[in-house]
Parts: structure tokens; C-alpha cells; sequence
């Protein structure tokens, strides 16, 4: 399979998915952190649409607001200007209770720290979003989740008692248990190596093939990235780039050429301090 690619660096005013299926949009995106001479402006304006039954990956150099984005989109995070709407709800205009229950029942969470509750057993850490929603378990889906993951061997163990491919499995199933309009995965397998890596990205591909999950996740690792069927790049806070059917190498021609233009940036910077 080929890649295709839209790149013009800190070019693209957005990058609306063509597809009418989308899960996830945000339009004028802004975040600024702080006020006056202190504010850092994390996302610049950014028009994003995210597809249904897809994995999308966001990529782009440290600091380029990856994980500002993804905490925005998420509602974890309040949004200086500009909308965001999950499966058709506005985010902005949803009050601490609303957006709470959106989290509950909406969206799945998976983090680079698993985020597991140590005293529960993998089973119990699993079904802990719908047990506080107070919602039944469907057991068929449990089974397949479980199944999936390769964790019915290691359902009664704690999660001191697993590894931590393991662990991360668990977190993966706890967010797909739900079955969630969308989820949102920071860094994902930045803790593990390689061969959990391999199985849990592997997993998440399939949850998005074989049970219509739509995933997004913020990664640094173009391996992971190649796991995606489309590829975002961030930097300085704007969409620059897009690859979709991406490959390893693919992902890596265009990470390089956003370093180009950083290390292109900071000379100039660097030059003007000097003269
Ligand atoms: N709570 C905060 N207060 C102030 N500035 C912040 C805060 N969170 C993030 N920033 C700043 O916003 C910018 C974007 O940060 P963000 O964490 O979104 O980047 P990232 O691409 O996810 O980086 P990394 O790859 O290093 O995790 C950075 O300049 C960062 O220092």
C-alpha cells in the first residue's frame, strides 16, 4: 500500500476528513496556557476533522501541542476559542456535569501510566467505567474484548501481579468495555517495549478493523504511527501535514522535513540574536 501525502509545512489552514462519517471535529481551535508575557499559545487555530471507524495518529516535535489537542478534544481541557464537537455534541457548551458524563459514556481514555486501580483485579479494572456509570455489563462483548487481549488467563490477578504489556492491555480493554463514540490514546505504548508494543498496537488496529472503534492517538514513535490509517503531524500548535496509509518510512520522510524547518527556524533565530 502506498502513503498519500499533503504536506506544505505550516502551510495547510486545515484538514477537514472529506468523509461525512466523523466522530471528532474541532474548528479555530485556540489554547493559550497562561497570560501576557508569560501565555504560550499551545494550538494556533486548528480545523480538524477525525473519521468514524478509523485510527487517526497525531504526530509532530515535542512542544507542538499534541497532547494539548488531544486533552481539548477530550473536553479534559478548556479551549481558549474556537468548537469541538464528539459524535455530534458541542463540547464547549456542555456544563462540569455534562462533560463528566460525556467522559463516562462517551469516550475511552488510554494513558502512557495504565492507570489501573492497584486494590481491583484486571476483570474489576475492566468493567470499573460501566460499574460507576452504573450501566450492565454486556458479557458477549466482555468475552470478545477479553479474548482480543489475550487477558482470560490473567482476569483474577492485580495489576502488580501482570506486566506491563499486560497492564496496558488491561487499559485497553477497560476503554473499549464501554463501547465508546471515541477513544483517546496519549502515547499509548510509550512504557513498553518492544514486543507489547507490537501486540497492543496490533489491538488497537483490530478493535478499529473488527469492532468499528474509532481511535485517536497522540504518539512519538513512527512505528506506531504506521499502525494508523491516516497520520496527522503537528507543529508550533498548527496543522502542517497529513499522510494517510502511512508507512514507517513514509512518516519518517515527513518528521524529518518538520526538523528541517525547525533547525531552519532556530538558525534564523539564533542568526538575528547574534547580529
Ligand atoms: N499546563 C500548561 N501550562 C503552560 N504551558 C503548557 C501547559 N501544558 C502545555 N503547555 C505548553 O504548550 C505547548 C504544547 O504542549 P503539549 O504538551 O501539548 O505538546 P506535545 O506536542 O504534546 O509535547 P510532547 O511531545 O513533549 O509531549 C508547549 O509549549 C508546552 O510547554
Amino acid at each position: 500500500m502506498t502513503s498519500n501525502v499533503t504536506t506544505t509545512p505550516r502551510e495547510i489552514p486545515s484538514l477537514t476528513a472529506t468523509s461525512t462519517s466523523v466522530i471528532a471535529s474541532a474548528r479555530g481551535l485556540v489554547k493559550t496556557y497562561g497570560t501576557g508575557d508569560t501565555a504560550v499559545q499551545a494550538l494556533a487555530g486548528i480545523d480538524v476533522d477525525f473519521a468514524r471507524g478509523e485510527l487517526t495518529a497525531i504526530m509532530g516535535p515535542s512542544g507542538s501541542g499534541k497532547s494539548t489537542l488531544m486533552h481539548c478534544m477530550a473536553g479534559l481541557d478548556t479551549v481558549t476559542a474556537g468548537t469541538v464537537v464528539i459524535d455530534g455534541e458541542d463540547v464547549g457548551s456542555m456544563n462540569q456535569r455534562q462533560l463528566t458524563r460525556l467522559r463516562r459514556t462517551r469516550l475511552g481514555f488510554i494513558f502512557q501510566a495504565f492507570n489501573l486501580v492497584p486494590t481491583l483485579t484486571a476483570a474489576e479494572n475492566i468493567t470499573l467505567p460501566l460499574d460507576i456509570a452504573r450501566r450492565p455489563v454486556d458479557r458477549t462483548h466482555f468475552d470478545a474484548i477479553v479474548a482480543a487481549v489475550g487477558l482470560a488467563k490473567r482476569l483474577h490477578h492485580r495489576p502488580s501481579e501482570l506486566s506491563g504489556g499486560q497492564q496496558q492491555r488491561v487499559a485497553c480493554a477497560r476503554a473499549l468495555a464501554a463501547r465508546p463514540a471515541v477513544i483517546f490514546a496519549d502515547e499509548p505504548t510509550g512504557n513498553l517495549d518492544s514486543k507489547s508494543s507490537t501486540e497492543l498496537l496490533a489491538f488497537l488496529r483490530r478493535s478499529v478493523d473488527d469492532l468499528g472503534q474509532s481511535v485517536v492517538m497522540v504518539t512519538h514513535d513512527p512505528r506506531a504511527a504506521a499502525y494508523a490509517h491516516r497520520v496527522l503531524f503537528l507543529a508550533d500548535g498548527r496543522l502542517v501535514a497529513e499522510l494517510t496509509n502511512p508507512t514507517q518510512a513514509s512518516v519518517l520522510e515527513i518528521l524529518g522535513s518538520l526538523s528541517a524547518v525547525d533547525d531552519a527556524a532556530s538558525a534564523r533565530e539564533l542568526t538575528s540574536v547574534g547580529a
